[in-house]
C-alpha cells in the first residue's frame, strides 16, 4: 500500500487564516500532504496586527507532542512560533524522538511588526533547538539576530547562511531576501555548496505570513520524499504564486492566496518531473 506522506507543524495560530498553524494546513493540504498540529500559543491576529497572546500551558503543550508522536506517521515536521524557553525544551525533548526533516522557521516578529518571541527564548533557540535542524529559513533581520551581522547585501546573506551553518549547527540554512529591495532571492547553503531561487519581486501588500507558507511547502515536498534542494525549488514557486494570487483580504497586510494557484502549481509540477 503506497504510505500517504504526513507533515507535522509545531506553532501558533493566527484566527483570519493567513500565518502560523491555519498557512501550514493551508499549504499541506494545497500540496497534497496530511496535515497535523501542535498549538504553542493562541494568538488573536489579523492582517493589522496582533491584538493578544495566550501561551498554552506547557503540560498540554507536550501532551498534544505526545498524543501525535506516538499515533501517527511523521514524514518531515517544522516549528513556528515557539515563544518561551519553557516551551523549546519541552519541544526539543520530544522531537528528538522523531526520524524526519526538520525545517525551523526562526519566527520572531510577525508582517506587523509585533514580536511573537520572549527575548530570552531567542538566544536558546539559537543555541539549542538550530542544531537539530535540517533546515532553518530565517528571514533578513532573523539572520542577523542569529549570527551578530549586518546584512545589506546578496554576499551577506551567504556569509550569514555559511555563519549559521558552520558556527552555529544547522544543517542546512536558507535565507530568505524578502526583505531586500531588489529581486526576491534566497540562497541555501547545505555545508558544501550554494543554491539560489530567484522570483520577481511582486510589488503587493500581501504578505500576511509568507514565511510560514514558504516553510510549511518546504516541509509539505520534503515529506513526499524530495530534496533539500527539489522541495525549496518547488515552495519558492508555491510561495511565488501565492503572493500573486493573494485576494487584498482585510485592511492591512493580506494573506496569500493557497487555492486560487491550484492550476498553475499542477502545470509547473507537470513539466518539472
Ligand atoms: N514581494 C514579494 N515578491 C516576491 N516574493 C517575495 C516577496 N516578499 C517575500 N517574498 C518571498 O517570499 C518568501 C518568504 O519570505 P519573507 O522574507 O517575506 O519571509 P518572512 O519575513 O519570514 O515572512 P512573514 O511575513 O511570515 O514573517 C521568500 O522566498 C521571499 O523571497
Ligand atoms: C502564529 C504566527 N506565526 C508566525 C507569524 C509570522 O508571520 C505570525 N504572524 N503568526
Amino acid at each position: 500500500m503506497t504510505q500517504v506522506p504526513c507533515a507535522l507543524t509545531i506553532a501558533g495560530t493566527d484566527p483570519s487564516g493567513g500565518a502560523g498553524i491555519h498557512a501550514d494546513l493551508k499549504t499541506f493540504q494545497e500540496l497534497q500532504s496530511y496535515g497535523m498540529s501542535v498549538i504553542t500559543s493562541v494568538v488573536a491576529q489579523n492582517t493589522t496586527g496582533v491584538q493578544a497572546i495566550h501561551h498554552i500551558p506547557l503540560d498540554m503543550i507536550e501532551q498534544q507532542l505526545e498524543s501525535v508522536i506516538s499515533d501517527m506517521p511523521i514524514h518531515a515536521f517544522k516549528t513556528g512560533m515557539l515563544a518561551t524557553v519553557d516551551m523549546m525544551r519541552i519541544i526539543a525533548n520530544q522531537i528528538s524522538n522523531l526520524d524526519a526533516p526538520y525545517v525551523m522557521d526562526p519566527v520572531m516578529v510577525a508582517t506587523s511588526g509585533d514580536t511573537l518571541i520572549e527575548s530570552t527564548a531567542r538566544d536558546f533557540l539559537r543555541e539549542q533547538l538550530l542544531p537539530l535542524t535540517s533546515v532553518v529559513t530565517p528571514n533578513i533581520p532573523e539572520a542577523e539576530y542569529l549570527t551578530g551581522e549586518k546584512i545589506t547585501s546578496l554576499e551577506d546573506m551567504k556569509k550569514a547562511a555559511t555563519i549559521i551553518v558552520h558556527e552555529l549547527g544547522a544543517k542546512a540554512a536558507l535565507i530568505k531576501g524578502g526583505h531586500l529591495q531588489e529581486e526576491a532571492i534566497d540562497f541555501l547553503y547545505d555545508g558544501e555548496r550554494f543554491y539560489s531561487f530567484a522570483a520577481e519581486r511582486i510589488p503587493s501588500k500581501n504578505t500576511h505570513g509568507t514565511g510560514c507558507t514558504y516553510s510549511a511547502a518546504i516541509t509539505a515536498y520534503l515529506s513526499k520524499g524530495d530534496s533539500l534542494v527539489a522541495a525549496v525549488e518547488k515552495a519558492k514557486h508555491f510561495i511565488t504564486l501565492a503572493i500573486k494570487h493573494a485576494s487584498n483580504l482585510g485592511a492591512g497586510n493580506g494573506p496569500t492566496n493557497h487555492w486560487g494557484i491550484r492550476e498553475e502549481k499542477n502545470r509547473y509540477e507537470h513539466a518539472n518531473n
